[in-house]
């Protein structure tokens, strides 16, 4: 992407201009009449131009900026480690998009996205930079109040589901009620546990977690109530459990489907009476702990089969919270996106903008299995191969990547569109082979393989992709 802007300079003169560049009429018309600041340097990184939404940006008159070192007049966070014109200078490429935030002449600082060209001359030879930036105060702002309406502690949610929840969890949180979550793995249990805790009258107190599926039975045991010196062969020395670390806070029993019947009994005791004995000892001790019990499976089916207690089930049901998988509350995908990129962005100090079309199409058609969890992966996958700009399904992980190529082909209404989505779903319905295909659209097969390749229709499927160009017809 170059950009040709004629200069006062002669062409030949290799030196960079010492008067401003002119736009040519029409064109600095143009370029004083959009919204984006627009500016050029020559490769000393003077400003060698400045239109008027730059001004306005900036609040930098064009007087004042033209003859200045761009890094003076522009003062942005990335001029002295990672100069985007510097970078389109040195190397040709030019930077799409990329966010950085910009003091202004008042001193305020504001969130911008820029993009960078060469300016060439007439006869193609390089004389300096283009730089166009986009005020995204209102953005930011616009994302905040999103954010804002729609965050509640570390969760963030736009769902109806998920906002009826938020409205009554101030409350939950005050009460000392067992609270029941239940919801697919990776629905978030865990973070609304946390979130419970924190704005519990116990959120001083410790909140502990303990994922009563991963442990066997004795193991489990001596780790929720704790153990006495001695109390099996290899207690060499007292420990305490997780009831006595939780104390005076929230113990989350996560998986509490997957309890044994014998453990179920002593959760039980505790529950109801507050008090439990460690292993190997008689002495009761009390517990002043808020319990919060999660699970993936649903506890009444296993009470209905048997295998969970029912006094237990009424025990931890008394507040049952249930969280929808995401493949029902699809509405959310883009804001958990965002909020994953902005965490991943401070994280690791990189200025991810968000997903490019293609990226939000793969994620919206998704099933999410995982739920959050998964979202979270394929982003922080994308981070490592992505550190600027837009996530594309490069980016993604393989089992998403491969769903890049599957998508429908974008809504439209011209001739053209109609045809290739026409073609496109015929050949799903066809598994991709093609003489089945034509004959489904009444065409012939070469008349299909021109509008294939005119329409970059590929097949999605690697391995079908050179058994169907075999068994038809070879391109
Ligand atoms: N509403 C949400 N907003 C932001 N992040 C969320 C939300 N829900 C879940 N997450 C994030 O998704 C990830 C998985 O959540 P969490 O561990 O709480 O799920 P879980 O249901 O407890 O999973 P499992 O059943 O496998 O233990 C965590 O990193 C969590 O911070």
């Amino acid at each position: 992407m170059d950009s040709k802007i004629s200069s006062s300079k002669p062409a030949e003169n290799r030196e960079p201009p010492a008067t401003p560049l002119s736009c040519a009429g029409s064109t600095e018309i143009i370029l004083n009449s959009i919204a984006d600041g627009v500016f050029t340097v020559d490769r000393d990184f003077r400003i060698t131009w400045f239109n008027r939404a730059a001004e306005i940006i900036t609040g930098i008159p064009k007087d004042e900026a033209i003859g200045r070192p761009c890094c003076e007049v522009f003062r942005a966070n990335i001029c002295e480690t990672a100069c985007a014109l510097r970078h389109t200078l040195e190397t040709g490429k030019p930077i799409v998009d990329k966010p950085i935030a910009i003091l202004t002449a008042e001193g305020k600082e504001i969130p911008i996205s820029v993009s960078t060209a060469l300016l060439k001359d007439a006869e193609g030879r390089v004389i300096g930079g283009v730089e166009t930036f986009r005020d995204l105060s209102l953005v930011e702002r616009l994302r905040r109040e999103l954010h804002r309406r729609y965050s509640f502690g570390d969760m963030v949610s736009k769902s109806p589901a998920m906002q009826k929840l938020f409205a009554i969890l101030p409350e939950i949180a005050r009460s000392e009620s067992t609270v029941l979550i239940q919801g697919e793995s990776g629905t978030g249990k865990e973070v609304l546990a946390r979130t419970l805790h924190s704005m519990s009258p116990r959120a001083r107190g410790p909140f502990v977690a303990v994922n009563c599926g991963a442990l066997p039975d004795t193991l489990l045991e001596s780790e929720l109530f704790g153990h006495v010196a001695g109390a099996f062969t290899d207690a060499k020395k007292a420990r305490q459990g997780r009831f006595a670390l939780a104390e005076g806070g929230t113990l989350l029993l996560d998986e509490i489907g997957d309890v044994s019947p014998a453990l179920q009994v002593r959760l039980l005791r505790v529950i109801e009476e507050r008090v439990y004995e460690p292993l190997g000892s008689s002495k009761s001790v009390k517990a002043n702990v808020r319990i919060i019990a999660a699970s993936n499976k649903d506890l009444e089916e296993l009470v209905e089969r048997g295998i969970f207690r029912k006094d237990l089930y009424y025990r931890v049901n008394v507040v049952k919270l249930w969280l929808p998988p995401l493949s029902e509350r699809r509405e959310d995908i883009p804001l958990l996106t965002q909020h994953f990129i902005d965490r991943f962005n401070r994280l690791q100090d990189k200025t991810v903008a968000g997903l490019s079309r293609e990226t939000l199409a793969v994620f919206m058609h998704h099933d999410w299995p995982g739920n959050i969890r998964e979202l979270e992966n394929a982003i922080e996958h994308a981070f490592i191969l992505c550190s600027d700009g837009l996530i594309r399904p490069e980016h993604l992980p393989e089992h998403l990547r491969a769903q890049s190529k599957r998508l429908p082909p974008e809504p439209g209404s011209t001739l053209k569109d109609v045809e290739r989505r026409a073609i496109w779903e015929a050949l799903e319905r066809n598994a991709w082979r093609r003489m089945a295909t034509a004959r489904e659209l009444g065409i012939d097969k070469n008349t299909l393989r021109r509008k294939m390749k005119r329409y970059r229709l590929t097949d999605p499927s690697p391995s079908r992709s050179e058994s169907s160009l075999s068994d038809s017809f070879h391109l």
